[in-house]
């Protein structure tokens, strides 16, 4: 994973516009449409469960965020799995709060069967998911990504899919390899759906790459390089988020390039 890579991924997601179909939570819909948007893809939302088999088949990827599931969400959910599954489509999971909460967590877990290109989360839900512990505080996270390298890895093998965890730093790995990607800004933790939006990132860059892990690793830089300019610009999180649109959608191949990435295998 190198810088070509980085310029070939933007290249990709600028000319193919994947359709990400989201299964998202109430809080995020907005910030996760507009954030699509701005990196060049076309976000739906479509979370009824009367809907959701048909518009995953079609879709070019599919993100299921159990943010605030309930019953019937999660009815849509599970059926949009299946029918991505079915119809070759990437699908990505967000495990938002998961460990903290039953039902969300036994959803989760179930819906792994269906095998997610990528699982994407803090590292409190991913070592909860994996079955390691973890216990965050509501939907952030009480530890740093590498403290879920381990359960990260495991649960890649596992799903023969990849994990990416964000934090201060975050990591993507398959279970073999592992890249690291630097920089952002601590303002993405004080915008709600900053993560949310991250994993429609992921669906987007997967579909338009055509590879999980590249997909995932070209999301995260992505993020934390827009970030960084936003940061510069705004005064508070409320001139945060609007200037973080405006740099996802201003960075360019070149740009994007210039991301900190660190790969161990
Ligand atoms: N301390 C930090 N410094 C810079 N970027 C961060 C920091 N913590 C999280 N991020 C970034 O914020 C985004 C959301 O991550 P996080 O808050 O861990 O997700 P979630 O909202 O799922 O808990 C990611 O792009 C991540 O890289
Ligand atoms: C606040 C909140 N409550 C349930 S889902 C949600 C959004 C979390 O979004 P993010 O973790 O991306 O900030």
């Amino acid at each position: 994973m190198d810088a070509d890579d980085l310029r070939a991924a933007r290249a990709a997601l600028r000319a193919t516009t994947p359709l990400v179909h989201c299964l998202t939570n109430t809080v995020v819909q907005t910030i996760t449409a507009n954030a699509l948007l701005a990196a060049g893809a076309a976000p739906a939302m479509v979370d009824a469960p009367e809907e959701a088999a048909d518009f995953a088949a079609v879709a070019s990827a599919v993100l299921v965020n159990v943010g605030t599931v309930h019953a019937r969400t999660a009815e849509a959910m599970r059926r949009a799995a299946r029918s991505a599954v079915a119809a070759g489509t990437p699908w990505v999971l967000d495990p938002v709060a998961v460990g903290g909460l039953v039902y969300r967590t036994e959803l989760a877990t179930e819906l792994l069967e269906h095998r997610p290109a990528v699982v994407r989360g803090n590292a409190s839900e991913v070592m909860a998911l994996a079955g390691a512990g973890g216990g965050g505080r509501g939907v952030d996270s009480t530890a740093g990504a590498d403290a879920a390298a381990p359960a990260a890895a495991e649960l890649a093998r596992r799903t023969g899919g990849v994990v990416a965890v964000s934090g201060e730093v975050d990591l993507v790995t398959d279970g073999r390899r592992t890249v690291r990607v630097g920089g952002g800004s601590a303002l993405l933790t004080r915008t709600t759906g900053a993560g949310c939006a991250l994993g429609a990132l992921v669906a987007a860059y997967v579909a338009a790459t055509g590879n999980a892990f590249t997909g995932a690793v070209a999301a995260h830089a992505h993020v934390a390089l827009a970030a960084e300019v936003a940061a510069d610009l705004a005064d508070g999180p409320g001139t945060f988020a609007p200037a973080w649109l405006d740099a996802l959608d201003a960075l360019d191949g070149d740009s994007l390039a210039r991301a900190d990435l660190r790969e161990h295998r």
